[in-house]
């Protein structure tokens, strides 16, 4: 199974959640708590993924990002969107350089 299936299976489990039991379900906890409790873990997890990096703890850091990465799945469904339309994105991107990107971005003047 492709690393990339996880992210689409519990993206499809996550967006379950919606109007699920916050008894039985952190996810659904979660969505009951609503927009601003979902972006205070974001915010959490990116601070606790920069500290573990400050920190050298390579562990911390691989667990910190699936935290981040996890409540980002949680933001997504929020918004009704998917793994998928991040990984479109993504795909679109690929094999251009973000310096070229940033120019074309910022007219002839900024290359
Ligand atoms: N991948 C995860 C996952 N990663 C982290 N977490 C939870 O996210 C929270 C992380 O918050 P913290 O590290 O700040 O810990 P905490 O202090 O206990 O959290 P708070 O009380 O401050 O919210 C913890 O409660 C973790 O258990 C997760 N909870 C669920 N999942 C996945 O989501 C699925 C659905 O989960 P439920 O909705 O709970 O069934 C599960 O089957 C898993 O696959």
């Amino acid at each position: 199974m492709s690393d990339a299936s996880i992210l689409k299976r519990l993206g499809e489990v996550i967006a379950t959640r919606k109007g699920a039991s916050p008894e039985s379900s952190y996810v659904a906890r979660l969505f009951s708590q609503g927009e601003d409790a979902i972006l205070r873990k974001i915010s959490e997890e990116a601070t606790e993924t920069v500290l573990a990096s400050k920190a050298g703890d390579k562990l911390q850091v691989v667990r910190e990002t699936a935290d981040l990465w996890f409540h980002s799945l949680v933001l997504l469904a929020y918004h009704g969107l998917t793994p998928d339309d991040v990984l479109a994105e993504l795909r679109r991107r690929e094999g251009i350089s973000g310096i070229e990107e940033r120019a074309s971005r910022q007219g002839p003047a900024a290359r």
